[in-house]
């Protein structure tokens, strides 16, 4: 691997580790010195055993698939040491430890734009730094492409600064080769024609998460934001808070955002937008950013600490439901392989009036896009959208063209829509079919009035309900992450074992600290839970800054979210201001003080490092530091919230006279119930849950005697038969013998 004129050695000690400047789903990202030129260089660890098991392959076939799996990890690196463009992170080398895979790049030292937002500017940058930032980000795009690749995951977390200003993009995690043959392209994603206009799309959805501060629709629970994606028109820079970005910038992002993909202009076009014609050098715009910052460890670290008091103190969603929701956010927002059949099929098992109502709401906040005359593009990709919806319907039910499952789209099935690369597509004729440009029936003012005044209603359907689905809750074991989401959940087993052995004496982040760690991104199938919407606090985000902060109370916002790549405290609360972000300037474009959290992402702790209720004793000791002893009440709070979810659903699933009868017979303690949240409990555990937990336990306990018990009966039952089918041939035996 080469490393231009310098070359880097592939001996792990040549390298000394230093401060953790990020994780991700599959590595954690380390300062280090490469000690023979003294240099410092970033080196990720990425676990193979972790991306063994979790890139997006079913269990049964994780182990047949292994080497394959690292065979690919290791081209990947392979194609970032032949990268050779000035905002293309390349791998200076890779080499394998124990069971990772170090690989060897350039440090850059302002981290990426998503921890600089999180730290300092949680409305997003400013337009000039986001020009600068984007046309960087493009070129490399460029570049990519012209060289046969898809990035496949552009987001502003892959987005890297340096000091000088210098934009690279980074992580080709989930990269693809264009010209990549068989079943390796095929397995990753099916696609159609030249995938670039992928990118095109994930680099429309960072335009915004960098000019707010968040994605769009993050504050979705994950199977909504699907829904929304495919029904509803492209997110756009349209509302009221987005007055302030120019009309070309706006126009950009609406070129990047339009569904039918065969309409996203390549990069090479892009670039030449007057939007980055007047974009600003990054080493004037971008460096201003960071001026005044701590180094990037510190803030890496006030990060963590903050996110593990939030997440300690509020009821968080588990890490598990974080990677399904960053899964699902970027399967349906920022990902580009809108697969109809695979989408469908996902929706459709958990299609509900309420999330047809709730669609319903969001087609009428999307009426104003429709209106907004600087939105010349989304107006397009949204008119195309509804009459797309809806225009299957109707040749549907004239000509039977399509399958009847499609009929029903206006009912709140999933419809097609142009962003789907199908063959769908040229059947549906838009103006014979009287192409709306307004929206369809099911949208209609009166939907609209109701739509608002269920709002409330509609925020608290994140909250579990209906019956217990014993497959789903289970699938928050740590076991099942992988199987069931692809899910990446990466406890740094690699890191912690490589640095203890090589680097004791190394200044590195505090143990319990590296067992926490971001839930992933993600690319490929997605196997949907019927609860995918079970994220009760999914919301990441409510800011000034949100997808529909001009529609929203925001005084109703007074909540710890964290989700996906984002968390937020509200104006009012800040639960966590006792553990400030000391040294961090608290930067906002838009002046206002810094509300969110500054999250690093999420973090997924091992539980089975940490069975609950036993602490390290050196957790007892009550001078132990915040950072240490947070991710372990972090890890006791998960679990806890874990239990409770299955016991929610158990008490959803009993009848309420059963609950009713049972409470009263004193079995249990009053069942908590508000018109709000469904009749759902969000106490902290209380007795009651206690109670049932104990019960589920003991039946849990039952269950398995007589599992073992049935089990030794089916052994006998074939010890006999085999005794028993052996009689008549004895028999046989005798006669012949006696014969004889
Ligand atoms: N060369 C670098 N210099 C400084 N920080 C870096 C560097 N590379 C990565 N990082 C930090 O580490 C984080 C995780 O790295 P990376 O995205 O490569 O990991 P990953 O496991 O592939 O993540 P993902 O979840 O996006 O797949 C980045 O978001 C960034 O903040």
């Amino acid at each position: 691997m080469g490393g231009g004129v310098k070359s880097y050695s592939v001996s792990p000690t040549d390298y000394k580790l230093l401060e953790e400047v990020g994780y991700g789903a599959s590595a954690t990202v380390f300062r280090a010195i490469y000690l023979p030129f003294n240099e410092v260089v970033a080196v990720k660890c990425l676990d193979l055993d972790r991306c063994n098991s979790n890139l997006g392959k079913p269990v049964n076939l994780q182990a047949a698939s292994a080497d394959a799996v690292q065979d690919d990890i290791r081209r990947e690196a392979q194609t970032m040491s032949l990268i050779d463009h000035p905002n293309v992170i390349r791998a200076y080398c890779s080499f394998v430890v124990d069971r990772n895979l170090w690989v060897v790049m350039p440090f850059m030292a302002e981290g990426s734009c998503l921890h600089l937002m999180k730290i300092a500017y949680p409305d997003g940058f400013e337009e000039f730094a986001i020009g600068s930032i984007l046309k960087e980000t493009l070129k490399a795009l460029e570049y990519l492409h012209e060289h046969g690749h898809i990035h496949r995951d552009v987001k502003a977390g892959n987005i890297l600064l340096d000091t000088n200003g210098v934009v690279k993009l980074a992580d080709f995690g989930v990269s693809a080769c264009m010209f990549d043959k068989g079943d390796r392209q095929r397995s990753r994603n099916t696609f159609v024609g030249t995938p670039c206009w992928a990118d095109i799309w994930s680099f429309g959805i960072t335009a915004l998460e960098l000019a707010h501060g968040h994605a769009p629709f993050s504050k979705y629970p994950p199977m909504k934001v699907l829904l929304m994606t495919i029904q509803n028109a492209p997110p756009g820079l349209d509302y009221d808070r987005d007055k302030k970005f120019s009309k070309s910038f706006k126009e950009m992002v609406a070129m990047c955002l339009v569904k039918d993909q065969t309409k996203r202009p390549a990069a090479e076009k892009l670039l030449k937008h007057s939007f980055f014609k007047h974009a600003k050098p990054p080493e004037l715009s971008v460096k201003k950013l960071f001026a005044d910052l701590p180094p990037l460890w510190n803030r890496v670290k006030t990060l963590q600490i903050k996110d593990a008091a939030q997440l300690a103190l509020k009821r968080m969603p588990s890490a598990e439901q974080e990677a399904i929701s960053q899964s699902e956010y970027q399967r349906g927002v920022s990902a580009w392989n809108f697969d109809i059949e695979d989408l469908k099929a996902q929706a459709s098992l958990v299609q509900d009036d309420d999330e047809i109502q709730e669609i319903r709401e969001e087609d009428e906040r999307m009426k104003p896009v429709v209106n907004n005359k600087d939105a010349s593009y989304s107006r397009v990709g949204l008119r195309k959208s509804i009459s797309t919806n809806y225009t299957i319907c109707s040749e549907q039910t004239s000509g039977g063209e399509f399958p009847p499952t499609q009929c029903s789209s206006n009912e709140g099935k999933i419809p097609e829509s142009d962003l789907l690369q199908s063959d769908y597509q040229g059947k549906i004729d838009l103006e014979k079919n009287g192409s709306r440009t307004e929206l369809p029936p099911s949208t209609s003012e009166k939907d609209a009035a109701q739509g608002k005044a269920k709002a409330p209603s509609g925020k608290s359907r994140q909250t579990q309900s209906g019956p217990l689905m014993p497959g789903i809750v289970l699938s928050h074991s740590a076991s099942e992450r992988g199987r069931i989401f692809e899910s990446q959940s990466k406890i740094d087993k690699s890191g912690l074992c490589i640095i203890r052995c090589e680097n004791e004496n190394q200044p590195l982040a505090e143990g319990p600290l590296r067992e926490v760690r971001r839930a992933p991104s993600f690319s490929g199938p997605l196997m949907l839970p019927n609860r995918a919407s079970s994220n009760s606090l999914s919301a990441p985000i409510k800011s000034s800054g949100g997808f529909r902060d001009s529609l929203e109370d925001k005084s109703k916002t007074n909540l710890v979210q964290i989700r996906g790549r984002f968390s937020v405290t509200s104006e009012n609360v800040d639960l966590v201001k006792d553990i400030p972000l000391c040294t961090v300037p608290r930067r906002s474009s838009q002046g206002s003080p810094l509300r969110k959290s500054a999250s690093v992402g999420d973090w997924i702790f091992d539980s089975k490092q940490m069975p609950v209720g036993q602490l390290p004793k050196e957790m007892c000791n009550s001078n132990v530091p915040a950072s240490l002893l947070m991710p372990h009440l972090q890890n006791l709070f998960q679990q806890t919230s874990i239990q409770q979810d299955l016991i929610l659903n158990l008490l959803n699933s009993l009848q309420p006279v059963e609950v009713a009868d049972a409470s009263q017979n004193g079995k249990l303690p009053p069942l908590a119930c508000s018109s709000e949240n469904n009749g759902i409990v969000e106490s902290p555990i209380s007795e009651r849950e206690r109670l049932l937990q104990i019960k589920i336990s003991e039946l849990n306990a039952r269950m398995i005697n007589l599992t073992h018990e049935l089990n030794a009966e089916k052994l006998k039952f074939i010890q006999l038969q085999q005794q028993l089918n052996a009689v008549p041939e004895r028999e046989d035996r005798d006669r012949i013998e006696g014969d004889a």
